[in-house]
């Protein structure tokens, strides 16, 4: 049974998925080390904000197979490291999207009406109504960075509290926005008109410190911000700074540079912070869902199945999937086969979706052929999530094109490799749903089912020539299962394909290249 190790704490309906397929190990707070250390006996880990999947942990994983994060951001795993390591990495994005957006709005709230503040100098038996007044966010300007799922719900409700709404994001159609009720401004105006800000992007290289001292002097002395995104986008020195010198009004923050929040002067500022402790995520119904969603993913995958939000292998919808699995297998089948045939390093594929396969998304059918074509030097090494990067990392120059004219089956799937020792071609479609089927050799019209072990030859379509190979095998001892032979023009160029029963003998090869007609001869094994 595999084995799974939920590091972070996981609602019971999540754990209740996993205990279906696998051991399931609960281990929360362990120390790097330690995870480092037991991290080789499972094959799944599952994972919320507080455990780092670091390098370190990827490298000891050597049976893991799939990494869950219960949640949205994926950046305390090292998903370079996992993605080479062939470890699919999935998450959950929608899931806590509703408890973030909340989170972020009960934030911008807290800080206008102090509540904070004032809940405990209430509980402190004080009665200040004066110190507390508050200011109203009706008919103020919300300036949200970040128009994805999380930042569209805030704009959304945030318009029904009678809010105008600047949006910045520069991966957002205006249309977008303008479904949101939302302008799409640029940074520098947002950061001078807005009352609040709020931020829903994902720290990256070019949102680290996109809130810092230069960006903060350009708002006003009335503005305040909101940070239930990721720590780190805001410089918090600079926003100390700000606060303490009143270049802004406010700051509502979840998350921190450092998580836990070490010692930090932002403790000291009184009613204009109020800190949470990254706590977007946490209601009982994202929990639920993120468990849910994420578990059944590390379920899936561990039964062999693709998951549906893997964020380091194109993610496919279950009905797409469905329509496109049996071209998966064929790309993968023509790929080991061309792979084979070209025998020698390669240095460039052609993989072109043909007739109807030409509408469809070609990113899964490209790694799969990559994964075939792999498949003879790395074994089981190579896989879905790390096939594009191994092939890159080899020079293998990738050449994808489509065309829907060619119509000789439904869709059919063309896959060429050019390689040191030449260049070889095969064509394949899927018959009756679900069949394999390779309708082309090298530029030679066959029709043959893929088989375990294969002998092609290419040789002078003249007579006898097939009767000699017949004879040459069974002196070897090799049974045939079927013979095909394809040829352009009677008494040209030809090609024999057979499929046999065992793998090829030692020397027999090298005896078939010498039967007179014989130009060349492979022998693949699938
Ligand atoms: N505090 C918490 O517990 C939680 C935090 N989060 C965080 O919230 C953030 C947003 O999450 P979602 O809305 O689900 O993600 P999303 O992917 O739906 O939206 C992110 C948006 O940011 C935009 N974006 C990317 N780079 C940008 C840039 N440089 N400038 C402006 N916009 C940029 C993207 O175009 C996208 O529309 C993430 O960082 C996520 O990790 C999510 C859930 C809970
Ligand atoms: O697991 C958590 O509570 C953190 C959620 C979060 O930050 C995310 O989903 O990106």
């Amino acid at each position: 049974m595999p084995k799974v190790l939920v590091s972070d704490p996981i609602d019971q309906a999540g754990l209740d998925i996993l205990a279906q397929v696998a051991q399931v190990d609960v281990k929360t707070k362990l120390p790097p080390e330690e995870l480092v250390q037991i991290i080789s006996n499972y094959d799944a880990l599952m994972i919320r904000s507080g455990t780092k999947v670091t390098s370190e942990v990827i490298e000891a994983a050597s049976q893991l197979k799939i990494i869950g994060r219960a949640g949205v951001g994926v950046d305390n795993i090292d998903v370079a490291a996992a993605t080479r390591r062939g470890i699919v990495v999935v998450n959950s994005p929608e899931g806590n999207t509703i408890a973030a957006a909340e989170h972020a709005l009960a934030m911008m709230l807290s800080l206008s009406r102090n509540i904070p503040e004032a809940d405990k100098s209430v509980k402190e038996s004080a009665w200040n109504r004066k110190q507390f007044t508050g200011v109203e966010v009706y008919k103020k300007i919300l300036g949200v960075v970040g128009l994805g799922k999380i930042g569209s719900h805030v704009a959304t409700v945030a318009r029904s509290m009678g809010m105008t709404i600047l949006a910045y994001d520069p991966f957002i159609s205006k249309e977008r926005a303008a479904e949101l009720n939302c302008s799409l401004v640029d940074l520098d105006l947002l950061f001078q008109e807005a009352d609040y800000i709020t931020l829903h992007i994902p720290k990256t290289k070019e949102t680290a410190h996109l809130i810092n001292a230069e960006a903060l002097a350009k708002m006003k002395p009335t503005t305040r911000i909101i940070n239930c995104a990721r720590g780190g986008i805001i410089d918090e020195a600079a926003l100390y700074d700000a606060l303490k010198n009143g270049v802004i009004a406010g700051a509502a923050l979840d998350v921190y540079e450092a998580e836990p929040l070490g010692e930090s002067a932002l403790r000291e500022l009184g009613k204009s912070v109020v800190l949470t402790p990254h706590l977007g995520a946490s209601t009982t119904e994202a929990q639920i869902n993120v468990a849910v969603d994420v578990a059944e993913q590390i379920r899936d995958v561990l039964l062999g199945l693709p998951a549906r939000s893997a964020v380091n292998i194109p993610g496919l919808r279950p009905d797409v999937l469905e329509k496109l699995r049996p071209y998966l297998q064929l790309a993968e089948t023509l790929g080991n086969l061309v792979g084979q045939l070209a025998g020698g390093r390669v240095e460039q594929v052609q993989i072109r979706l043909q007739g109807e396969l030409a509408n469809q998304d070609s990113k899964p059918i490209v790694i799969a052929t990559l994964k075939g074509l792999l498949t003879n030097a790395l074994r089981e090494r190579v896989n879905y999530v790390n096939a594009s990067i191994e092939a890159k990392e080899r020079g293998i120059k990738v050449i994808e094109t489509r065309d829907a004219s060619i119509k000789d089956f439904t869709g059919s799937l063309y896959v060429s490799a050019q390689g040191s020792l030449g260049e070889h071609s095969v064509t394949g479609v899927i018959l009756g749903g679900s069949e394999v089927r390779i309708t082309d050799i090298n530029q030679f019209p066959i029709n043959v089912p893929p088989t375990k072990y294969m002998l092609f030859t290419l040789h002078r379509d003249m007579p006898g020539i097939i009767g000699k190979i017949g004879s040459l095998l069974g002196s070897f001892n090799v049974n045939i299962a079927s013979m095909q032979v394809g040829r352009q023009i009677v008494r040209g160029d030809a090609v024999m394909v057979l499929s046999i029963d065992d793998p090829l003998p030692d020397g027999i090869l090298e005896e078939i290249t010498k039967v007179p007609g014989i130009r060349d001869a492979y022998t693949v094994a699938l």
